[in-house]
């Protein structure tokens, strides 16, 4: 399966970090994903319900990094791809996750991560 449904740039607030003083603030996340998706199954029935739907996985992602308080970037952007896997059936994506704050001198700094079978 070749089609893909994205989100691009979605922004959430979380307790993440290492450092003493990362664990009493909420940072800045952003979240980019690639989800595979049969696109003509979707189109064949115009229904969401045979979509990949963007919206209720911006949701629950959002909901789901707000009550999380991990420290590594890289264990909340696995339990994200384990949580699509398990809840949406999404059986493969592409997760970038960056936290731009936390190197002054870059831009940002994050992880991108594989998971699942495209075929
Ligand atoms: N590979 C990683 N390196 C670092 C992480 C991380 O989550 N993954 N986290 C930190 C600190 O929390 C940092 O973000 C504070 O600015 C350092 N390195």
């Amino acid at each position: 399966m070749t089609d893909i449904v994205y989100i691009r740039g979605l922004q959430a607030e979380a307790v993440i970090g290492v450092y003493d003083w990362e664990r009493s603030i909420r940072q800045t996340l952003i979240l980019d994903l690639e989800l595979a998706s049969d696109n003509r199954a979707a189109a064949a029935t115009d229904a969401i319900e045979d979509a990949v739907d963007y919206d209720a996985i911006s949701g629950r992602i959002l909901g789901y990094v707000g009550d999380s308080e991990f420290q590594l970037i890289e264990t909340l952007a696995e339990r994200i791809a384990e949580l699509l896997q398990r809840e949406f059936g999404v059986t493969w994506l592409r997760l970038q996750l960056a936290k731009p704050g936390a190197v002054k001198a870059a831009d940002s700094v994050g992880v991108i991560i594989e998971r699942g079978s495209r075929s």
